[in-house]
C-alpha cells in the first residue's frame, strides 16, 4: 500500500505528478487546518506532509499519529512547532540555499522600488498623468553611495551586501548574532550594533528568521532611532516587527518609506492602512517566487520527504537546537 502523503498549499505541479507514482497524495490549499474535516481524516493516516506555511503544532500533531516528517517547501520554519517535533521524533525538513539569489534579487529590487517610487510613478504614468516636465515633487532618492544596514547577516542577507557593494558600491553595517568575517572581507561589511546601525542607515533592511528572539524586534522605539529620510525594508517575516509603529513611524514622519514583502497577517487584510500610503510599496511575499526557484524548492522538498519516508537521513534536517546557533 502506498504511504498517505498531504501535500499543503504549495508545490509545483511535475513535483506532485512525481509524488502521486509514489504516494497516496492529497492536496490541500487555501482550507482551514483547524477545521477541515477532510484534512483532518487524511491527517490521522498521513505519514508525510509537504508543502508550505502549515502551522503544525502540538493540536494538530495529536491529531497525525503515523507522522514521520513535515518537509517545509520554504527556507523559514516558523511555522513549525521544532520541540514539539523532535519530542514526538518526527522529523522536519526546509529549503535553504537555493532560493538565496532568488530572495535577494526581490529584496534589493524592493529596495531600489521604493527609493525610486516606480509602483507610485507607474500608476501616474498610467492613469494619463505625464503631460509635461516632471515636477521635482516627484523625484525619489538615490540608492548608490548610500548606507544599508542589514539585520541578519545570513544566506540571504549577505547575497543582498553582494548586490549592494559590487552594484550599487554601497556602504554596508551589518547586525547579527555571529560576526561574519567573510562578509567583512567580502563587501567591506562593518558588524556594528543594532542602535548603531539604526541610527547611521539610510536603508535598513530585516532579514533574520523569525523566531522567540526576533519576535516584534523592530518597533517604536527602533523606528525612532532610524533617521527620518530611512527606508525600511521587510523580506524576513511579518511578525519580525511591531506593524503598528511602522504604520505610526510613517505617518509621523519618524521614517521616509517602507518595502514590504511580508506582513504581520497573510494576506495582508485589505483595510491595513499601510495599503494605502504612497510612500509604502507592497509586494504577496514573493521572495522566492520565480518559475525556476519555486520548482527547485519543490524538488528539494520532494528529496526532503522521500529520504524521510526511506529511513534515510534527509539532506536538510532541521536540529532542534538551531534557531539557537548560527
Ligand atoms: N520574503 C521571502 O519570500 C523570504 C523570506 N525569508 C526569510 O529570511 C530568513 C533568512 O533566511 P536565510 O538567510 O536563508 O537564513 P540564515 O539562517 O542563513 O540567516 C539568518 C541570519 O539571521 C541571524 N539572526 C538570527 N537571530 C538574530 C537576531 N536575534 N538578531 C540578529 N540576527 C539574527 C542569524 O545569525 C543568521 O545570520 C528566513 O528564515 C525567512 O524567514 C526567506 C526566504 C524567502
Ligand atoms: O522560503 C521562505 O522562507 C519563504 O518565505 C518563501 O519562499
Amino acid at each position: 500500500m502506498k504511504k498517505k502523503v498531504i501535500i499543503y498549499n504549495r508545490l509545483e505541479q511535475p513535483v506532485v505528478e512525481d509524488l502521486k507514482e509514489r504516494y497516496d497524495v492529497h492536496f490541500f490549499k487555501n482550507i482551514d487546518p483547524k477545521t477541515n474535516q477532510d484534512f483532518f481524516n487524511h491527517l490521522k493516516e498521513a505519514e508525510g506532509i509537504i508543502g508550505l506555511s502549515l502551522e503544525v503544532d502540538k493540536e494538530l500533531l495529536d491529531k497525525a499519529p503515523h507522522l514521520k516528517i513535515v518537509s517545509n517547501n520554504s527556507v523559514g520554519y516558523n511555522n513549525l512547532d521544532i520541540e514539539e517535533l523532535s519530542k514526538r521524533n518526527i522529523m522536519a525538513t526546509n529549503t535553504p540555499g537555493i532560493l538565496t539569489d532568488t530572495v535577494a534579487d526581490t529584496i534589493f529590487g524592493l529596495l531600489i522600488s521604493t527609493a525610486r517610487r516606480m509602483p507610485e510613478l507607474d500608476h501616474w504614468v498610467k492613469a494619463g498623468n505625464w503631460t509635461g516636465m516632471l515636477e521635482t515633487a516627484y523625484f525619489g532618492t538615490d540608492v548608490h553611495h548610500k548606507t544599508l544596514g542589514i539585520i541578519g547577516m545570513g544566506r540571504i542577507g549577505q547575497a543582498i551586501a553582494k548586490r549592494a557593494f559590487h552594484g550599487f558600491d554601497m556602504n554596508i553595517l551589518y547586525h547579527t548574532r555571529t560576526k561574519k568575517p567573510e562578509a567583512e572581507q567580502q563587501y567591506n561589511a562593518s558588524y556594528c550594533s543594532m542602535d548603531e546601525l539604526l541610527t547611521q542607515s539610510d536603508f535598513v533592511c530585516l532579514m533574520t528568521p523569525l523566531t522567540p528572539e526576533t519576535e516584534q524586534l523592530i518597533g517604536k522605539r527602533e523606528f525612532q532611532l532610524m533617521k527620518k529620510s530611512a527606508i525600511f525594508i521587510n523580506g524576513s517575516r511579518g511578525k519580525t516587527i511591531v506593524e503598528q509603529d511602522l504604520i505610526d513611524a510613517l505617518q509621523n514622519g519618524e521614517i521616509a518609506a517602507a518595502g514590504l514583502d511580508v506582513f504581520e497577517k497573510e494576506p495582508v487584510e485589505p483595510n491595513n492602512p499601510l495599503l494605502k500610503m504612497k510612500n509604502v510599496v507592497t509586494l504577496p511575499h514573493i521572495g522566492s517566487s520565480t518559475y525556476e526557484t519555486e520548482l527547485k524548492m519543490s524538488q528539494l522538498a520532494a528529496r526532503n520527504l522521500d529520504a524521510g519516508l526511506n529511513g534515510d537521513r534527509p539532506p536538510n534536517l532541521i536540529d532542534s537546537n538551531v534557531w539557537k546557533k548560527d
